[in-house]
């Protein structure tokens, strides 16, 4: 059964004081969410703990935006998944084109950190898609299948979601046509294991699109990065139509 999954990625954005702010405007709009969907925040680590304590008891889960693959060690500004799991974190990003574009994140360092996340109890959110220039190509089809390839050798398909963010669309306001992210999630969906895997749609997803976004058969759900920072905006995604 395939679930439906709502996240927001707050990247770099907030302070433990603004995202209490959030919550206390954000919360409230749960009570018309249907029970079924899962909705997860991935704030900056710092706001983690803070979060942790204020949605006790709530149905919010939490997530980080990256973890290393070691339990611990020298690895001066990276974190483990043991110090997560420990402050109530379920969920963690991996892969995000800004880590792999930024910080030299590669697929064996993806495929690593996956297999970490998965080994202390964590659900990774495994982030793959394709340049402008790509796919302008035509090399997307080809350049997701070798991205999965790689970074999901030994990963166990029933603890994972994947997010299919085209890189061009990702805080542009150029949103991918939701039937061409069908499309391209139709394809990952083909080349799992696993046909129960949740897959998500990430890049410029608003209030005004979300609702054409998930009526398509094959999006599971929604990585959201601007949008999610207001709280009105990410409760009127949350509870899209
Ligand atoms: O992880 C989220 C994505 O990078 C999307 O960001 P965006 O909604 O600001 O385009």
């Amino acid at each position: 059964m395939r679930k439906i999954v709502i996240a927001g990625n707050w990247k770099m954005f907030k302070t433990q004081a603004e995202s209490e702010n959030f919550l206390s405007g954000f919360l409230p709009h749960l009570e018309e969410t249907p029970s079924e969907r899962e909705v997860i925040l991935c704030p900056p680590f710092t706001d983690l703990s803070v979060m942790s304590k204020y949605l006790h008891g709530s149905r919010v889960n939490l997530g980080a935006q990256n973890v290393h693959w070691e339990e611990n060690g020298a690895y001066t500004g990276e974190i483990a998944a043991p110090m997560l799991t420990e402050i109530g974190v379920r969920y963690v990003i991996i892969g995000h084109s800004e880590r792999r574009q930024y910080f030299g994140e590669t697929e064996e360092t993806v495929n690593l950190r996956l297999k970490a996340a998965q080994k202390y109890g964590l659900t990774p959110i495994l982030c793959v898609g394709e340049t402008k220039q790509q796919r302008d190509a035509g090399e997307t089809e080809k350049l997701i299948s070798t991205q999965l390839e790689k970074d999901l050798v030994d990963v166990d398909q029933t603890n994972l979601i994947i997010a299919y963010e085209p890189i061009w669309a990702i805080g542009t306001g150029d949103t991918c046509e939701a039937t061409e992210a069908n499309r391209v999630i139709g394809l990952i969906r083909d080349q799992l294991t696993n046909p129960h895997v949740s897959i998500q749609y990430g890049g410029s997803v608003k209030p005004n699109n979300i609702d054409e976004i998930m009526a398509q058969p094959e999006i599971d759900g929604a990585l959201v990065g601007g949008a999610s920072l207001e709280a009105d905006s990410f409760a009127r995604i949350v509870n899209y139509q």
